[in-house]
């Protein structure tokens, strides 16, 4: 590759990787922060910076290595660990100050020492290796090299104001291509900015994975419903939900984050969305209301998001053993006592965006084993993996109220 350099495009890139590394600030929001500094960029020039920060986070501990960086931290260390990204990738590198003793010849040199690590070569923190090999077994090397893949673009079709047929055709004449893969599903091939397009703003599509598609449907609504979003948040699974129940029915959206539903309010205003209202969680009471009023129920709990390392590459290194215990705890506490919204003969889907059957099938099974669960049966369940399916990691288990 013979891609043209700027040194200000390093620059943009380091300083957006100092922030990620040194404060811990969201990766999204870093390379948002940095595009906007300069706005007289091109949108090639915005997809380099972009997609070179997102590759130096995404592979963070193979870089150190093969730049010879224990503990990366001056402005410097990031150009260098961004050049050796791009040798890596067999783009030269120009002669500049900052990129040190860079060869690819050490580079090539250094790759050849991780062939038996995997850790380093997939960088990935050792407490997680060690966790993904003891929970998926031989599935984890695939699920971590697929994990370290750029996600693909997916789009939800909003049918309460188009059809997939349409909006195809709508987003070509705005130059962006896209293909139907499934139900309301299009995969974007040609990437753009998508929030700019006329559809966008007019409502006719949400950016959601094909993967999270796949839990509003199981939940089998229709039009007479009353159905519970419990963990909504800014409600990309409650306007599916509100899609497929035709805008009729009643689908209450609840979170313990109220500044959620307020973007999920937006949102749904923007989608033409009218038989949803919201709900904050601010005391235990606020469930215990709601005692077998569902028809159905989604649970979407918090998780560890090891699903969606493609899209969100920097939670391997926020991710804490501590942190997971807490949120496998939260989870069980949910399923327990949430449940209990829901009508005898209803339905609930549990979903996470884990990979994790501690947070996934352990968690089911043991609702079904106690107190809570008696009433319930598995009607059935399924994993996605990214090197499966090619989306997101996404758990989805449907189960029936007796
Ligand atoms: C996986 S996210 C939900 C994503 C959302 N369903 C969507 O499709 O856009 C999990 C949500 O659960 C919320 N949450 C965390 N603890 C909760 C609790 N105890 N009860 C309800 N919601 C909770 C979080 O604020 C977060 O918005």
């Amino acid at each position: 590759m013979s891609a043209r350099l700027y040194p200000a495009h390093f620059e943009a890139i380091a300083s957006a990787l100092q922030a990620i590394f040194l404060k811990g600030n969201y990766a999204d929001k870093e390379i948002s922060r940095v595009l906007k500094e300069d706005k007289k960029r091109g949108s090639k020039d915005r997809a380099f910076i972009a997609e070179q920060t997102y590759g130096v986070v995404r592979n963070y501990r193979l870089l150190k290595h093969l730049a010879e960086l224990e503990n990366p931290t001056s402005r410097e260390d990031f150009w260098r660990l961004t050049g050796a990204w791009l040798l890596h990738n067999g783009t030269n590198l120009p002669g500049w100050k900052e990129f040190g003793n860079l060869s690819r010849e050490r580079v090539e040199e250094r790759m050849a020492t991780v062939d038996d690590k995997r850790a380093v070569r997939e960088s990935i923190p050792d407490w997680l290796d060690a966790l993904g090999t003891d929970q998926l077994g031989d599935n984890w090397g695939a699920t971590l090299t697929a994990l370290n893949e750029q996600a693909p673009v997916v789009l939800r079709t909003n049918r309460l104001k188009t059809t997939p047929e349409e909006l195809i055709k709508a987003l070509a004449k705005e130059s962006i291509l896209t293909e139907h893969i499934a139900a309301d599903a299009l995969l974007v091939t040609e990437r753009r900015n998508l929030f700019a397009t006329k559809a966008f703003k007019a409502g006719h599509f949400e950016l959601q994975d094909f993967s999270s598609q796949q839990a509003a449907p199981s939940l089998d609504v229709d039009p007479s419903h009353t159905v519970i979003d419990a963990c909504a948040g800014a409600g990309g699974k409650s306007l599916h939900l509100a899609a497929l129940m035709q805008n009729r029915g009643k689908l209450l959206s609840l979170d313990v984050h109220n500044w959620k539903l307020e973007e999920l309010k937006k949102r749904a205003k923007r989608a033409g969305v009218n038989n949803l209202e919201t709900r904050a969680i601010s005391s235990t009471k606020i469930v215990k209301r709601l005692t077998e009023r569902a028809d159905r129920l989604l649970l979407d709990v918090p998780c560890s998001g090891l699903g969606v390392l493609r899209r969100n590459p920097d939670a391997k290194w926020k991710l804490n053993p501590d942190f997971l215990e807490r949120v496998i705890t939260e989870q069980a506490d949910i399923l327990a006592r949430y449940s209990r919204m829901v009508k005898p003969g209803g339905k609930m889907v549990y979903a996470t965006c884990s990979i994790l059957p501690r947070e996934n099938d352990d968690q089911v099974d043991r609702f079904l084993n106690e107190e809570a669960g008696k009433d319930w049966t598995l009607a059935r369940k399924h994993t996605y993996l990214p090197q499966v399916e090619g989306y997101d990691g996404f758990f989805v288990s449907v189960l029936d109220r007796t």
